[in-house]
């Protein structure tokens, strides 16, 4: 059996959490069993993070993803990469154009499959934007990098709790409403009940889809998206021989006996997916890129500028990221 591919980290915001969240991980490797992994540029970064935080690790440039095995049972390698100066808490656009170059150093790497997965660090949408990136966020950038339209990816929030799927992401919120379409919705869907076959191991994987008024619309007293978009989206994937139900009241969609009976919910736009996730599972929340031909991760959080370098971020959702890339890697062989 050939050694896994070493897995991608890129280094989000140098600004972040993103940087000492790396640290934290390779230092608690053994613990979680981290398949190995090198991080995407900013070795000086690093390495005043971990000055910064008091942080005692060796870490070690490598010129290649084939070097990560070799160096990583003694010193975090990082691959040659842009870099620059660690500013936790002070977020610039030297800083962002940092972030933006491991992003795509990372992804480069994941699709020539020479990294098996690529999990990618906090980065804020708005200094990014300010260096010309001009996709809502690292989704859309990675399906456009896969040569996806947005609409052919989907992004999973998953803990251990609960798995949902947002089916409009970073739009306003007024927007939701005309965005909805029957079509979007079976797409997605087909989606994500492939990925929950392949990269999770469910045989029969069960949907269910949230509705999008509260009450699921009453019936229609509060509005008829559910009967005009949501319905004929389930009638349709049921008769592909899915297992989807809904659409349901949202309210009462996360209870704990509710969620016995799905394996992911689709829900109608970011903040019913992610709120209910990151509430249950917070540490532990790993963003998951459906539809891609490469992996990818991400823990559920952002930057957290305000506590980065205090040493008060919790490493969990990065290593739980690292460990579903590596799980989903190890699946697909
Ligand atoms: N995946 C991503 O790259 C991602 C996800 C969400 C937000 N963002 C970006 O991050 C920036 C800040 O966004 P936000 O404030 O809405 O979300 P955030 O996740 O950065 O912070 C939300 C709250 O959670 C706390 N927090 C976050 N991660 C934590 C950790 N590991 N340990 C302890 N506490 C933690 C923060 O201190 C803050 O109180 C924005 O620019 C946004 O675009 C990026
Ligand atoms: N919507 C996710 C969240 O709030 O955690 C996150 O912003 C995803 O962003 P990317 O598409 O940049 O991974």
């Amino acid at each position: 059996m050939p050694d896994p591919v070493p897995l991608a980290l890129t280094l989000g915001d140098p600004a972040g959490i993103g940087p000492e969240l790396a640290l934290a991980a390779w230092l608690q490797r053994d613990r979680h069993s981290l398949q190995p992994f090198f991080v995407c540029g900013g070795r000086r970064v690093l390495e005043e993070a971990a000055a910064h935080c008091g942080l005692k690790l060796a870490i070690a440039a490598i010129d290649d993803p084939s070097a990560t095995d070799a160096q990583f049972d003694a010193a975090l390698p990082v691959l040659e990469g842009k870099d620059g100066h660690y500013g936790p808490g002070s977020p610039s656009e030297a800083g962002a154009t940092i972030a933006r170059a491991s992003l795509e150093q990372g992804t480069r790497l994941a699709q020539d499959g020479r990294a098996g997965a690529v999990i990618t660090g906090p980065v804020s949408k708005a200094q990014l934007a300010a260096t010309g990136f001009t996709f809502p966020g690292q989704t859309e950038f990675l399906a456009d990098a896969a040569g996806r339209g947005p609409d052919d990816v989907a992004m999973m929030i998953a803990g251990p709790s609960l798995r949902t799927v947002p089916l409009t992401i970073h739009v306003a919120l007024a927007e939701v409403p005309a965005r909805l379409t029957t079509g979007l919705i079976v797409s997605r869907a087909r989606i994500v009940a492939a990925a929950l076959e392949r990269d999770f191991g469910l045989t029969r994987p069960r949907l269910a889809i949230a509705g999008l008024n509260p009450h699921a619309g009453e019936n229609g007293t509060f509005g008829d998206e559910e009967a005009r978009i949501i319905a004929p989206a389930i009638a349709a994937l049921e008769a592909d021989g899915l297992s989807v139900t809904g659409p349901h009241p949202a309210d009462a969609l996360f209870a704990p006996r509710a969620r016995t009976t799905y394996d992911a919910a689709l829900c109608m736009y970011h903040d019913q997916a992610l709120v209910p996730v990151k509430a249950l599972d917070f540490d532990q929340g790993v963003n998951v890129t459906l539809g891609l031909p490469f992996i990818r991760t991400a823990p559920d959080h952002g930057t957290a500028f305000a506590i980065a370098g205090k040493g008060i971020a919790d490493p969990g959702a990065t290593i739980a990221a690292l460990k579903m890339a590596g799980e989903m890697a190890a699946r697909r062989g």
